[in-house]
């Protein structure tokens, strides 16, 4: 039985006792060789739907061509599941899902010792200095297979930059699985675009430099942490500017707004749904007033331009620079973006009704027609600078969101953005698919 039909919707093949079996190419992780001696392949497929519940991982014997793969054996593998993204359910796809994908990948190889469970908001940034730098800055082929969302990336990417690389650096490879609330990242390059939540990209992704932001800020910026509660100071460069790395996205207004106030216990309860009920308590106060006009000066400097330019308004709604496509799954906020290719967009409106915001928000989750839109500007820039110039008293209105941070600035603060040159991790997407 041959086959060669990989890119049609259905693959069928004979299994071991010589019976059809047919699967879905989007339930498809691989077709690995048998074990040595064997003339059977191993096709390992998923069999639930996606969807929120998780798949359960099928491994038939067939006679089939195993199917290209990038070069993982030859890594060294740390598994970390971040035990309190999203909904609380990366424990149970580690051991119900990726082992089993793990153990058929790695047949020769004990990787138990290797698996991490994060313990608190700190395990992945410590993990990294500790345990992940030394052997990336030694030049070790590193695979680390992340279950989190963008938060688990951010602080490894956070915890590498904050090092002189040697060198010697190897930018260790990340394979996403998507645990998290929005995992913009996942979404932007392709995980979710078949039914195996990630493991058919970590068989036969294709690893490329993840694009990074700097964000520096002005002195008496402070990040909010412990649901605001508390602020920290920001870590510093060594010019002794106040700065965070992000790879998703840098926003003020009211997309800031509605991350900031449903980041709470209570609210993460209910997963993705909790950024739409935020919003609504945004744009609808209840005193029944409009939403609120964010005042700042807002200036870019645009692709291809060396001159700063200001946006010709002081007041704002939305103003959100990217360099992805999605928010979550269905949420596109930056269309023109593909997977890692490495451009800031900025996306931006002026002060408006809570119904006329829901609308022009209601249209990124139609594919991102929000951007035909006249009211709404659409730009791929290099630099993005918020100056608040004593516009906005209440520390309320003058929160920076760094891909789920928030960064509380101070009434003459400003933030300012640019693409990060340094490469620190290399991603699994599929972009340019093996
Ligand atoms: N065991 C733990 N105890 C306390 N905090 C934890 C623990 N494990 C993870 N965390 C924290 O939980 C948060 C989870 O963030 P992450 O980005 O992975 O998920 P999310 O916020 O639900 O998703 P997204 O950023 O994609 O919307 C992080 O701040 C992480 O440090």
């Amino acid at each position: 039985m041959d086959n060669q039909q990989p890119e049609g919707s259905i693959i069928k093949f004979k299994n071991e006792k010589d019976e059809e079996e047919l699967i879905e190419r989007q339930n498809l992780v691989t077709v690995l060789p048998g074990p040595e001696g064997e003339c059977h392949s191993q096709v390992i497929h998923v069999t639930s739907s996606g969807g929120t519940s998780i798949q359960e991982v099928c491994i038939s014997k067939a006679v089939y061509s195993p199917l290209p793969s990038w070069d993982y054996e030859a890594h060294n593998i740390h598994v970390i599941v971040s035990t309190k993204s999203g909904t609380e359910t990366a424990g149970k796809f580690y051991s119900q899902a990726l082992e089993p994908v793990l153990k058929a990948l790695f047949h020769k190889r004990d990787f138990s010792t290797n698996v991490h469970y994060t313990e608190s908001a700190n395990t992945i940034k410590e993990l990294t200095t500790e345990v992940l730098w030394p052997k990336a800055n030694n030049g070790e082929k590193l695979l680390v297979i992340l279950l989190s969302g963008d938060g688990g990336v951010i602080d490894m990417v956070n915890a590498m930059l904050s090092k002189q690389p040697s060198v010697a650096y190897r930018a260790p490879k990340v394979a996403i699985f998507p645990m998290g609330t929005g995992n913009a990242l996942a979404h932007s390059i392709g995980t979710t675009k078949d039914n195996t939540s990630g493991l058919s990209i970590l068989a036969r992704g294709k690893p490329l430099p993840l694009p990074i932001f700097k964000a520096i800020f002005s002195p008496g910026a402070r990040m909010l942490v412990d649901e605001a509660r508390r602020e920290e100071e920001l870590p510093k460069d060594s010019t002794g500017t106040p700065n965070l790395h992000g790879a998703v996205v840098c926003s003020w207004g009211m997309h800031a707004t509605l991350v900031a106030d449903s980041d709470t216990a209570e609210y993460r309860k209910f997963g993705v749904e909790r950024f739409k009920m935020a919003a609504k308590e945004a744009l609808y106060p209840a005193d029944g007033s409009s939403p609120h006009p964010y005042k700042a000066r807002v200036s870019v400097i645009r692709k291809g331009e060396t001159e700063w330019q200001s946006i010709p308004r002081d007041e704002h709604m939305y103003v959100l620079a990217t360099l992805v496509s999605n928010l979550e799954k269905t949420f596109v906020i930056s269309p023109a973006s593909q997977p890692l290719d490495g451009n800031l967009r900025l996306v931006h409106f002026g002060p408006t009704s809570g119904d006329e915001a829901m609308r022009i928000m209601g249209l990124a989750y139609q594919g991102g027609k929000h951007i035909d839109e006249p009211a709404v500007g659409y730009e791929n820039i290099e630099r993005l600078r918020i100056q608040f110039n004593d516009l906005e008293d209440d520390g309320r209105w003058r929160r920076i969101c760094i891909d789920g941070t928030i960064v509380r600035l101070e009434k003459d603060g400003w933030v300012e953005v640019a693409v990060e040159k340094r490469h620190v991790l290399d991603v699994l997407s599929v972009a340019n698919e093996l």
